[in-house]
């Protein structure tokens, strides 16, 4: 039996969500789900006699009663997309039409399909690799027009050929050390050294140049988290809205107005972030404020960038201090507010703790230094660059491990060249490296990994 088990059996599940629109889809895949829709199916012809990717239309037919009306696509092996025979009814929208439909097919002898199973056998059989697989789940859940680009290049295949492209260089080595290892009497040992280790260092280079990008990546498909923090009323909550450019969070001139975060998705110039909105952070008796408090440091922890703000109109106080030096060694962006009101705050003080380059003037009040702001978000991220969806190469962190895990075993291959151990370790060192580069395209497939992947999925995909 195969190891995935499973793989002989029809599934079927609802595509569509339920309840929630004109049409609802079920779809079902596998061996002999034509004959299986056909028992169902009463329309002008049979669904046997359709040719692939038609559509037809007719009544669905459970014990003698109409269930509804449908439109039924037939698509058969192994042009679709699991590469098995597939049918598409597509009913009536509605949960309880849809669910009646799905109960009649699962009443013929399907299997109701796992998350994601239609994409898992699309793996399975060969169709896309894992980056593709996953790209399609990355499709689903983009919320910015850059991270569904990065997504929909994934799967084209863009992340698939260039590990592709760094197996088969790593294979070509394998191939020439065995070859040496075999005929050892045609051997000229210096030569072959010279050249694994010429070989390595151009696979080492190729594997850096993509590691580069991964933060830049990971930016592009999941979002920059970003944290405001400051003293209460320094306009933290005001930053928000400005950058929604709605009144989302409550704005007062009462300190202490935000006592839980506000969190918020935006789009700034390309770059998608997600934006939190904290409790002033200051010492408190109230138990409230000192809940938010907390959540506020725990929320600047773990952040990609922490915005600070400073009203630029108050001097440098103790807990101004005392947040600066919390978030030393994070990257962060010091906002200098309120700059439309009288200037106290000294900036000689200030570059005490943090590089000019990182201030920037704002007053959200009179709509000044927006401009300056994206353009500070980009010299520390992107240096300067304009966000491209190219550059995503590399977003998703199980690829970017693998990546890693695949360099570290390049560089012990470079240690054994240069300390010239024996070549029976060359080998073994590349095959290490080639087996992690497997891991990403799902080559060399772990199926507790695959499992974990495609439980992401949602239903019916
Ligand atoms: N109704 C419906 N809409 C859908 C999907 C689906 O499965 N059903 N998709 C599912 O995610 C996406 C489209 N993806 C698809 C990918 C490949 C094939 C397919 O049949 N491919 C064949 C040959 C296609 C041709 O060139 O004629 C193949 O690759 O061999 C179909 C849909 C989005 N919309
Ligand atoms: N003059 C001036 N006032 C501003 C500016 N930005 C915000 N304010 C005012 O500052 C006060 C506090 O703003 P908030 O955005 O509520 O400040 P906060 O940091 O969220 O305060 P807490 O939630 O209490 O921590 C409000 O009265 C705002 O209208 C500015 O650029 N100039
Ligand atoms: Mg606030």
């Amino acid at each position: 039996m195969n190891r995935f088990n499973h793989l002989d059996d029809i599934i079927a599940a609802i595509s569509t969500p339920l309840g929630m629109g004109g049409i609802g889809i079920v779809r079902i895949s596998g061996r002999g789900c034509i004959e299986l829709a056909d028992r169902l199916f009463q329309g002008k012809k049979s669904l046997l006699e359709k040719k692939s990717h038609t559509l037809s239309y007719g009544k669905i037919i459970s014990h003698g009663e109409i269930i509804d009306e449908a439109l039924v696509s037939v698509m058969k092996a192994p042009q679709t997309y699991t590469k098995e025979d597939i049918v598409e009814i597509n009913c009536h929208g509605g949960a309880l039409v849809t669910r009646r439909i799905l109960e009649a097919i699962l009443n013929e002898g399907a299997r109701l399909a796992e998350p994601g199973e239609f994409t898992k056998r699309a793996f399975l059989n060969g169709r896309m690799d894992l980056t593709q697989a996953e790209a399609v789940i990355d499709i689903i859940h983009s919320q910015t027009d850059l991270s569904r680009q990065a997504a929909v290049n994934q799967l084209e295949g863009r992340l698939k050929r260039e590990v592709r492209s760094l197996r088969d260089e790593i294979l070509n080595m394998i191939a020439k050390i065995e070859a040496v290892i075999d005929y050892p009497e045609h051997d000229v040992e210096e030569e072959t050294y010279g050249n694994m280790e010429q070989g390595t260092l151009k696979i080492l280079e190729h594997m850096e140049k993509l590691l580069e990008n991964a933060d830049r990546g990971k930016i592009i498909r999941d979002g920059l988290e970003t944290v405001i923090v400051g003293k209460p009323n320094v306009g933290k909550s005001s930053l928000l809205n400005w950058l929604l450019e709605e009144e989302r969070a409550i704005v007062t001139d009462i300190p202490g107005t935000t006592r839980d975060t506000v969190e918020e998705y935006i789009n700034i110039d390309g770059i998608p972030m997600k934006i939190v909105d904290t409790a002033g952070i200051r010492e408190t008796g109230d138990l409230v404020e000192k809940m938010g408090v907390e959540k506020s440091k725990a929320y600047a922890e773990k952040a990609d960038l922490i915005l600070m703000m400073l009203d630029s109109s108050r001097h440098l106080e103790t807990e101004d201090k005392e947040i600066l030096s919390f978030i030393q060694g994070k990257k962060t962006l010091v906002l200098l507010n309120k700059t439309d009101l009288e200037r106290k705050l000294s900036m000689d003080e200030l570059e005490q703790y943090i590089p000019k380059e990182q201030l920037i003037s704002v007053s959200i009040k009179e709509n000044l230094g927006f401009n300056e702001l994206i353009h500070g978000l980009k010299e520390l991220f992107f240096s300067g660059e304009s966000v491209k969806a190219e550059d995503a190469l590399l977003g998703n962190t199980r690829h970017k491990n693998a990546l890693f895990q695949g360099k570290e075993a390049m560089e012990r291959c470079l240690e054994t060249i240069r300390t010239r151990m024996p070549e029976d370790f060359i080998s073994m060192d590349l095959q290490d490296a080639n087996r992690f580069l497997g891991e990403i395209t799902g080559d060399v497939a772990d199926e507790e990994i695959i499992d974990r992947i495609f439980t992401k999925f949602c239903l019916g995909k």
